[in-house]
């Protein structure tokens, strides 16, 4: 997969390209990445790239030409799909119905406003689709735009190395994740529960799933909502709901 980001600070993606997980398999060449600066395609010597709103108001605004020739260089000598992204509180929720959508793209190109944002007309003639991360502002798009490369590239065929646990994340099988432990088996006079020291696959395999529902239930019972329930998730629930009714 090729990412590009179009950004005013290329730094920040050392956190996702020299770091972790993501940071192995970019230095395996299982991934590549280019920031692009807009400031580079300025056309003052001072390299202007931002402009004060018309119809007034406070902050800046990133201006449409620097962006436009940034994003059609991003665009040279690309092959495959490619999919436009401006990050925004104004785009569709990211899910992981959405990241692994998205992860199945040859070409990512990241657009990363700061200050009040960009140009409408930047967004109406080069970006495909906006996303949010949440409900939040922050400073730049360049935080979020890491969110959704982490998210998306956890689904990359060998990023991960071993594909088990991207499958096994919160929300792979639309449910919140099972409580992990390891060594000690006794941490300030707490236990590690029994069934994960029995050495009994199926057990621990059952005792997971009814803690992923649990939690699920008592934590986010709207991801049950869209979620056609199996049998055994239907008795597990019910047993649930009266343990907690007391
Ligand atoms: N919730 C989000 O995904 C999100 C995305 C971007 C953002 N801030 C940038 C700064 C200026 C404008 O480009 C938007 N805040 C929140």
């Amino acid at each position: 997969m090729n990412i590009q980001a179009i950004t005013l600070f290329p730094e920040m993606f050392d956190s996702i390209t020299q770091y972790g997980v993501t940071g192995r398999a970019h230095k395996q060449g299982i991934w590549q990445f280019r920031a692009i600066n807009p400031r580079q395609f300025a056309d003052n010597k001072l390299g202007y790239i931002d402009d004060r709103p018309f119809g007034g108001g406070v902050g800046m605004v990133m201006m449409a030409e620097p962006l436009f020739q940034a994003i059609e260089s991003a665009k040279q000598n690309l092959s495959g799909s490619l999919k436009v992204i401006y990050l925004s509180p104004q785009g569709a929720p990211l899910t992981h119905k959405k990241v692994v959508e998205l992860s199945q793209w040859d070409n990512l190109i990241l657009l990363c406003g700061r200050y009040e944002g960009v140009d409408e007309r930047v967004l109406q003639t080069c970006v495909d689709e906006e996303i949010s991360i949440g409900d939040f502002v922050v400073s730049g798009g360049e935080l979020p735009a890491m969110m959704l490369m982490d998210a998306v590239l956890r689904l990359v065929p060998d990023v991960l190395g071993d594909m088990a646990s991207a499958e096994q994340d919160s929300f792979a099988n639309g449910l919140l994740d099972y409580p992990h432990y390891t060594r000690p088996t006794e941490f300030q006079g707490m236990a590690v529960p029994d069934v994960l020291k029995s050495g009994n696959h199926a057990l621990i395999a059952e005792w997971r799933f009814e803690q992923s529902l649990r939690r699920t239930l008592l934590r986010r019972p709207d991801l049950l909502d869209g979620r056609d329930l199996l049998p055994q998730e239907i008795r597990l629930l019910d047993k649930i709901r009266q343990e907690s009714n007391g």
